[in-house]
């Protein structure tokens, strides 16, 4: 078993607890009486022409299975209030609780809070999330594509735009790119790491942006630790960077996002 397959097998036991709690057509009825989606694909960048800085997915983490615990986040509210402040563009809520140490109380907090776009992160393998996060108020989800098959990106990506929402397609290899391209992903990310070993290889990101279908928002995703990270990203045709470890354990996490926008509008303009 892979690091994936093992947190896959812990979010299915919790989602089933949790529908045993709130079945389906509940919590249909409860995304119907949440306010629209916002519109994250025009937040981080939308249409090519917009895209002349780099955005920032700001993500709330308080414990990975690769670092252990990083932040204790006893109000995610403020930090949320913060990374607005900031400059991000979309804040990550992750929701995933044995790994991760997250909640979909956190993102109900994070939706009061701040008026942006926000990620619920998880590791979405049942349509049944996806009603989920819109009735907890995201507006775009992840779907990992190492975790699902064609035909499950499809209806999953389908479902997700019925409702309003976007999707942030992950992949990590060049036949997940073709499998995200194909499912028609308009925001794709590369993960510099392999969640099967943990393993960050900060140059793949390099290696594999070049293959994302032109008009798609690029995304890279982990292991931004300064700014020579976020230039390294930039200049290498990332529209947006998700950042987690390093803003959740800065003291000053408005003025690192400024930093790291400052840093990639810099690269960027190199670029073009
Ligand atoms: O972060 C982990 O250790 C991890 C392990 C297994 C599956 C997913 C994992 N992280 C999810 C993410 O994609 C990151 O939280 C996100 O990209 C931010 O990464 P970072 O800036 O390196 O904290």
């Amino acid at each position: 078993m892979t690091v994936l397959d093992d947190i896959v097998v812990g979010v299915r036991e919790d989602m089933e607890a949790r529908r045993h709690l709130v079945g389906l057509d509940e919590l249909k009825a409860r995304a119907a009486d949440t306010a629209p989606a916002l519109d994250a694909w025009a937040a981080l960048g939308g249409p090519s022409a917009s895209r002349a800085d780099l955005k920032v997915i700001a993500e709330i983490k308080r414990r990975s299975p690769s670092k252990g615990d990083l932040a204790s986040i006893a109000d995610p509210a403020e930090l949320a209030r913060q990374y607005a402040d900031g400059g991000a563009s979309v804040i990550s809520v992750l929701t995933e609780e044995r790994r991760f140490n997250g909640s979909l109380a956190d993102l109900d907090t994070v939706r009061a809070a701040v008026g942006i776009p926000l990620l619920r992160k998880d590791f979405t393998v049942e349509e049944y999330q996806i009603w989920e996060a819109r009735a907890h108020g995201a507006d775009l989800i992840l779907l990992i594509v190492a975790a699902l098959s064609d035909a499950q990106l499809q209806e999953f990506s389908a479902l997700s735009h019925e409702l309003g929402m976007n999707v942030l397609v992950e992949t990590h290899t060049p036949e997940e790119i073709e499998r995200a391209a194909a499912a028609q992903a308009r925001i794709i990310g590369v993960n510099v790491r392999n969640l099967k070993t943990l393993d960050v290889d900060r140059s793949l990101f390099a290696s594999l942006a070049g293959s994302i279908p032109p008009g798609a928002v690029v995304v890279a995703e982990s292991g931004v630790r300064n700014a020579d990270d976020v230039a390294h990203y930039a200049s290498n045709g990332a529209h947006a960077i998700l950042v987690g470890e390093a803003l959740v354990s800065d003291a000053t996490p408005r003025e690192r996002i400024s930093e790291f926008k400052a840093a990639g509008a810099a690269a960027m303009a190199v670029r073009t």
